[in-house]
């Protein structure tokens, strides 16, 4: 077999703030294939890097009095405690401000530009007259022009998935200084998308097998005519105007490419930087047909990954991907996606600073993981339930009931397995080809319950002939090394089936078993009568729910202060059963600060019940002062199902409303029924 040769990486995760149990989740399962990739014996290069450039960033580093290149290392130094701690074997992580990343940016922009695909237009952008800068998209807001759902990005809506341009935004605002912007014009580049090249040549991309049927579905609007008769595709603004923080657009001074441009470029820039490292030929690399290319990516960012990014390679004389392989939103207790915007609902450093083991979650999440784009949750119980009763009940146990007597009574030497063992571990071996492309197609959801029904039959035959009482007997000493091998034999298949989701378990297997590093392969032989095992340690322990307890346990909470419900006008307290319909205004806030060095929006998320959450609110937080929200937001809420309602804000703190006699978390925000409010009313 020639070993192919794959490309692979996760999307690269913008650099202003850390990792959050979402990314980690994509790393998993990343990770998860290229050491399936590997154990097949085939060459794997899997990189990332950290997204550094753009505006949010920029603006940011600013208000941390840091350059944005240092702003953007001190994230950068922070990454490699998630990555290890979860086995996540990247080969190397790079940044998009690299030379590398200028130069390939700038080279792909000048083939498309010799391509005829590059166009200047000038076109009227929204410029803040108080910051006097034009508005970068993720700083203008409004409702979205799609679907009219309100406090949306300039670039897209996160309701809808709309893409669009901040000046199709309804009642814009600056999310800078809360202004009204102004129109002024700016010329800009444009990636002429709409070109009948492009749309030709993303159609047969994208029908090639490269994206998943229901990313297909998603995307196909954009590139077949709809009801109007045009595809949605229109011409890609590539370009910024400085200050910016990013990459000169070549011969135009005071521009910038957009930073969606320059990201993806990082994937090249990164390996091309390993290469160089590792004195290899990066050119020739990607010149190779032969090379398969792939990248792992969240459900957020498919437009860019298959539409764009393989035309900027294809159209710049490039190989374009073999496939963008898309996942879902990892929720925590049904919450809401897991985003830095957002808070954390399970703070990966916790979990390993918890001594949580590291394994326990990439089995849960690959337990979870099917290789299409839904979404999955992480629920406490079932992950206990899991980890203890299939992983270790049904796995690691059959290593432990076998390997005491071996080397008790024969020395750690394997006997001859008769046949009922031989047709147990047949069975076994003959998964292999099925499992296996169950990981290539990363449904690691069934590959671990094909593993998981094979480990059923092994406890069945442990049960049946009972190695306890075989030892008690005289007489069976021979029967006794025969069941005992055929566990350990059967335990080693499991072992290599498992190995790419449980890295390190595999490694103390392998210890324990003196073999060599586990291949797929290897399935197909035995150990086989005379191989003698090393003395069996404990290889997992079991999930004890006081760490889940303490894994949610929300963080101290600073002493709440005393909070005045906002005297006499407010109206009497709503009755909670009435709530049907009612809008409500923020009467009151206490201690509103953004955590310290957060940069990210603050974000108001109004719990709904039902484990839904819907945002209410979003505003840059250093540009609002807690008291500008009072009586300026006005929140409609529908179907209010709990006696509880809570506000979440950005980085994790936990902000209450009350109502009534029903006074939840100590309040940091405190939210009162705008003053005569009636259930029904709307207020505006
Ligand atoms: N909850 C989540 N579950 C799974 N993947 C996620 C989740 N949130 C983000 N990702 C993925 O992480 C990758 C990098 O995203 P990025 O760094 O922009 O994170 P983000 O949390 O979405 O950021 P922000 O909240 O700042 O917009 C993307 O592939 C994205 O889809
Ligand atoms: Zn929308």
């Amino acid at each position: 077999m020639t070993p192919r040769r794959l490309f692979v990486t996760t999307a690269l995760p913008y650099a202003n703030g850390h990792f959050h149990i979402g990314h980690i989740m994509e790393y998993i399962q990343a990770d998860i294939w290229v050491r399936f990739q590997r154990m097949l014996g085939h060459d794997v290069h899997f990189v990332c890097a950290d997204d550094a450039h753009g505006a949010p960033i920029m603006i940011a580093a600013e208000k941390a009095g840091k350059t944005p290149q240092q702003f953007v290392a001190d994230i950068a130094a922070g990454r490699k405690p998630y990555l290890d701690g979860f086995h996540i074997a990247f080969d190397n992580w790079h940044s998009t401000d690299g030379p590398e990343n200028h130069a390939l940016a700038q080279d792909i922009y000048r083939a498309l530009k010799a391509n005829g695909l590059i166009e200047t237009r000038t076109i009227e952008q929204f410029f803040d007259p108080q910051k006097n800068m034009f508005l970068p998209d993720r700083f203008i807001k409004g409702e979205c022009p799609k679907c009219g759902a309100k406090d949306q990005y300039g670039d897209n809506c996160e309701v809808c998935s709309a893409v669009y341009s901040p000046t199709d935004l309804k009642n814009p605002y600056s999310a800078l200084s809360g202004a009204e912007p102004v129109l002024k014009t700016s010329e800009h580049f444009f990636f002429k998308l709409s070109d009948p090249r492009c749309l030709d040549f993303l159609k047969a991309w994208t029908t090639s097998g490269a994206v998943q049927p229901e990313v297909l579905n998603k995307i196909r609007e954009w590139i077949e005519p709809g009801e109007d008769g045009k595809p949605r595709m229109g011409d890609w603004d590539i370009s910024r105007d400085a200050p910016y923080f990013g990459i000169e657009i070549p011969d135009a001074p005071g521009k910038y490419f957009y930073v969606w441009l320059d990201a993806p470029v990082g994937y090249l820039a990164s390996l091309k930087n390993l290469f160089d490292k590792t004195g290899r030929d990066f050119n020739a690399f990607l010149a190779d047909p032969a090379v398969e290319q792939f990248h792992f990516i969240g459900k957020d960012i498919i437009t860019f990954h298959t539409l764009f990014w393989p035309a900027m390679l294809h159209f710049s004389g490039r190989k374009v991907p073999n496939a963008v392989y898309v996942h879902g939103f990892l929720t925590v207790n049904n919450g809401e996606k897991m985003s830095k915007s957002r808070g954390t609902g399970l703070d990966p450093l916790k979990y390993l600073g918890l001594g949580m083991n590291p394994e326990w979650l990439r089995y849960y999440l690959a337990a979870k993981l099917n290789g299409r784009n839904e979404d999955i949750d992480f629920n406490p119980e079932d992950f206990m339930a899991r980890v203890n009763s299939d992983l270790i009940g049904k796995f690691v146990n059959i290593a432990s009931r076998a390997a005491g007597f071996l080397t008790k009574r024969f020395g750690g030497q394997l006997g001859v397995v008769s046949a009922d063992g031989q047709t147990l571990l047949s069975r076994l071996q003959e998964q292999r080809v099925d499992i296996a492309a169950l990981f290539e197609a990363r449904d690691t959801a069934r590959a671990l319950r094909e593993v998981m029904l094979l480990a059923d039959r092994v406890n069945e035959y442990v049960d049946a002939n009972k190695p306890w009482e075989l030892a008690k007997q005289e007489g069976q000493d021979a029967r006794l090394q025969d069941v005992c091998s055929t566990c350990i034999e059967a335990f080693r298949l499991l072992s290599i089936y498992l190995k790419p989701v449980l890295p390190s378990l595999a490694a103390q297997v392998e210890a324990f078993l003196q073999v060599p590093a586990l291949a797929f392969a290897d399935a197909d032989r035995l150990l086989g009568a005379g191989h003698t095992i090393g003395t069996y340690q404990h290889l997992m322990q079991r999930v004890d729910v006081k760490q889940l307890d303490a894994l949610f346990e929300a963080p101290a909470a600073p002493e709440p202060e005393k909070v005045v419900p906002g005297g006499e006008e407010l109206a009497p307290t709503i009755a909670i059963d009435d709530f049907a319909k009612i809008d409500l205004r923020i009467a009151q806030i206490v201690n509103c600060e953004p955590v310290e060095g957060s940069t990210k929006l603050l974000r108001l998320t109004l719990d709904v019940g039902e484990g839904k959450t819907r945002n209410v609110f979003s505003g840059i937080a250093s540009a609002y002062q807690p008291a500008d929200l009072i009586g300026k937001l006005t929140v409609m809420v529908a179907n209010l199902a709990p006696r509880k309602m809570k506000f979440g804000v950005s980085e994790g703190m936990v902000l209450a409303a009350s109502h009534g006699d029903e006074k939840t978390n100590p309040g940091i925000y405190v939210l009162n029924p705008w003053p005569g409010a009636q259930p029904g009313m709307r207020v505006r």
